[in-house]
């Protein structure tokens, strides 16, 4: 017996760490211990009784009374069995420590409380109010009472109210771990009765229902609730209870309840009807049945209630771990060394996008062996070289007095010209690509969905633009950007800080815009170096290869016949292809050189300095979490401080047994 009352004591605990904790159920995003709990839920139509029948188990004047839907708050009402001779007193588990020995205090408490949340709106609330009654004169048992059943709504009252209490009633009693005290007054049609309604839709096999008929007193002479309070019919797997509580005019002439028990003996023991039954009728025995099948309830439900708190506890600590440990706490010099470790684990992702491992490294390859050759394949050579214009070049350059060997003037013009399609294009389309670049990225960063969009805005431009130095470098930008992108989204340790990540991607882009410029300078001067001092020994090679193949008789007027123009085109031509080979070659190792490498060694150096240079709230800022993400935590914390409270409550019990 010891056990089984320290048991109800142990789950009136975990019920009160449940509310402490904002454990009510119905959190669907959470786990419930709650729900899980047994306990004695009372159900009822308005003025059937059920506050009566709750105070004469507490044998006490104490619930709040008046029309309308006074209770609109559940009451967990806890009773404690004390030692003879203590004085009993009430304690609320919002006010701890503060005892209240006067019950009409109880009720006033009762009343504010339940304004507290509601406000005067007579709107209901889920979250409970925990009151523990402590007295030599109840049995050990707890209680939920919970808004009457109604049909109409009062004056001030929402409309929606009748199915608001349906909606709370029906969350409570349809878990299984529910006992439902359904009461109904035998004045009444039981047919209509609104709780023996409900508890058979959720208990069908009237399993975890005790009926309890009020009112027994007021039936009309003549008539009595045997064939009910006998179970034949409305048949219960428990045995139905009747009582007689108050009457208004007894209440209203404050008749105690220690005497009102003492009447309601009475009117069994003397009873023609009932008094065979009179030992298994009164609420004295409807408590002291509850107790005792509360008590066997939980002892059945403890193991499985252990085993869910476990199984709890290990979801929500792996949650947790993944949710990562709040930083909000740290001191500056910690949450530098946080960021630092955060940004070490971008960098590290981001090299092995570069380096394989992770894919995108490839695609840098892949500009180099495709589109840049591609590119200078494309070249207007042809327009350049075309008979006319070299005609037009040579003269021009001639001036009025015609060349009379080679035109060495003309072949520098053609060549110069023929290069200038090296960076001409490339330096038009720089400015104008890499804007559409910088909005294709500023994009990203606001709304993050239209980069896609953007990206193709930008390829097509550079499959328009048929610059081949630019293709290369900027193409290699706009895919290590993708890359940092990339990187920063598959960083798991970054999820939760939404302000780092976006310093990190500007950090990151400011980066490479430096490289990308650098890039620019230093492949642009290749092609200005090629302009600048042409290859000698190519031409000097030339005389000879014409001289194989020219016919001894030819004159010096064939110099300005068609041919002499089309042989110089093909010289051109081929010195341009010339320079065109060692630029497909060297134009990838200055890109590699001037961003690749840098992008790998040096992405988020300034980065690093300016963090180094900031105060403790900047670094706080920086570590600013997703709001959501930490209202979820503390959910978690809380909900886990539950479980554990719960485990050492139910080890305790298991000690002492
Ligand atoms: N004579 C008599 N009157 C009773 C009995 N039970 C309740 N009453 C009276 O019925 C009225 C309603 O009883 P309550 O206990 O307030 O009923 P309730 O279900 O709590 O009502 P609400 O809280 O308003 O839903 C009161 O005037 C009680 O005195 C009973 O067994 N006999």
């Amino acid at each position: 017996m010891e056990t089984m009352e320290s048991l109800i004591v142990t789950v009136n605990r975990i019920q009160r760490a449940c509310t402490v904790l904002g454990d009510h159920g119905g959190d669907a995003a959470l786990p419930t211990l709650w729900e899980a709990l047994p306990s004695v839920v009372v159900v009822g139509g308005q003025s059937s009784g059920k506050s009566s029948v709750l105070e004469s188990i507490v044998g006490r004047d104490f619930l709040p009374r008046g029309s309308g839907i006074v209770t609109r708050r559940p009451l967990v009402l806890q009773l404690h069995k004390t030692e003879q001779g203590i004085k009993e007193y009430g304690e609320f588990l919002h006010l701890p420590k503060k005892k209240f020995t006067d019950f009409s205090m109880v009720r006033k408490e009762i009343q504010d409380e339940t304004e507290r949340m509601t406000g005067k709106s007579k709107q209901i609330s889920p979250v409970p109010i925990h009151l523990s009654i402590y007295s030599p004169n109840v049995v050990n048992l707890t209680l939920i009472d919970l808004p009457g059943l109604t049909k109409v709504a009062v004056e001030g009252q929402p409309e929606s109210i009748v199915q608001d209490i349906e909606s709370m009633v029906r969350s409570y009693v349809e878990k299984p771990n529910c006992i439902i005290l359904a009461i109904t007054p035998a004045n009444q049609d039981i047919a209509t009765s609104d709780a023996m309604k409900l508890s058979r839709e959720v208990d069908p096999a009237g399993e975890r229902t005790f009926g309890v008929l009020t009112k027994l007193d007021l039936m009309d002479k003549g008539t009595n609730a045997i064939d009910v309070l006998e179970g034949r019919a409305y048949p219960l797997l428990h045995p139905w209870v009747g009582i007689v509580n108050r009457s208004q005019a007894d209440i209203n002439r404050n008749v105690d309840m220690i005497a009102s028990r003492q009447k309601e003996r009475e009117f069994f023991a003397t009873s023609s009807d009932y008094g065979h039954l009179a030992s298994k009728m009164g609420s004295e025995y409807l408590a002291k049945v509850l107790s005792q099948h509360l008590e066997s309830v939980i002892r059945a439900r403890l193991p499985g209630i252990t085993s869910l708190i476990n199984k709890s506890i290990e979801e929500l600590e792996a949650e947790l771990s993944h949710l990562g440990r709040s930083v909000a706490v740290d001191s500056g010099v910690a949450q530098l060394y946080t960021i630092l470790e955060l940004c070490r684990a971008f960098d590290h992702i981001f090299k092995e996008h570069l380096d394989g491992g992770r894919p995108g490294g490839d695609r840098i390859y892949a500009v180099f062996d495709h589109q840049l050759p591609a590119a200078l394949k494309k070249l207007p050579f042809d327009r350049h070289l075309s008979l006319q214009n070299i005609r037009k070049v040579i003269s021009e350059a001639d001036g009025y007095q015609p060349h009379l060997i080679a035109p060495e003037q003309g072949y520098r013009r053609l060549i110069d010209g023929a290069l200038s399609y090296f960076r001409g294009p490339a330096e038009a389309s720089v400015d104008a690509a890499s804007s559409l670049l910088k909005a294709a990225f500023s994009c990203y960063l606001e709304l993050r969905v239209h980069s896609l969009y953007q990206k193709s805005i930008a390829f097509s431009f550079f499959k328009s633009s048929s610059s081949s130095v630019t293709i290369s470098f900027l193409q290699v930008h706009f895919l290590l950007k993708e890359l940092v992108r990339r990187s920063i989204a598959e960083t798991q340790e970054l999820k939760r800080f939404p302000t780092l990540q976006a310093e990190i991607a500007a950090a990151a882009s400011e980066a490479l815009g430096r490289f990308r410029e650098e890039s620019k300078k230093t492949t642009l001067r290749m092609v200005d170096m090629e302009s600048l001092y042409l290859t000698v020994d190519f031409f000097r090679r030339l005389p000879q290869e014409v001289e194989k193949g020219e016919n001894p008789t030819s004159s010096s007027a064939d110099r300005y016949a068609e041919s002499h123009f089309r042989r110089i085109g093909s010289v051109v031509y081929s010195y341009v292809g010339m320079v065109s080979d060692t630029l497909r070659n060297t134009i990838p190792k200055a890109v590699v050189y001037c961003q690749v490498r840098e992008a790998k060694q040096s992405l988020l150096d300034h980065f690093y300095i300016q963090l180094g240079k900031m105060e403790g709230k900047q670094l706080a800022k920086l570590l600013d979490e997703d709001p959501a993400l930490m209202e979820r935590r503390q959910q978690c914390v809380k909900r886990l401080e539950l479980y554990k409270s719960a485990m050492d409550e139910i080890d305790s019990v298991s000690w002492s047994r």
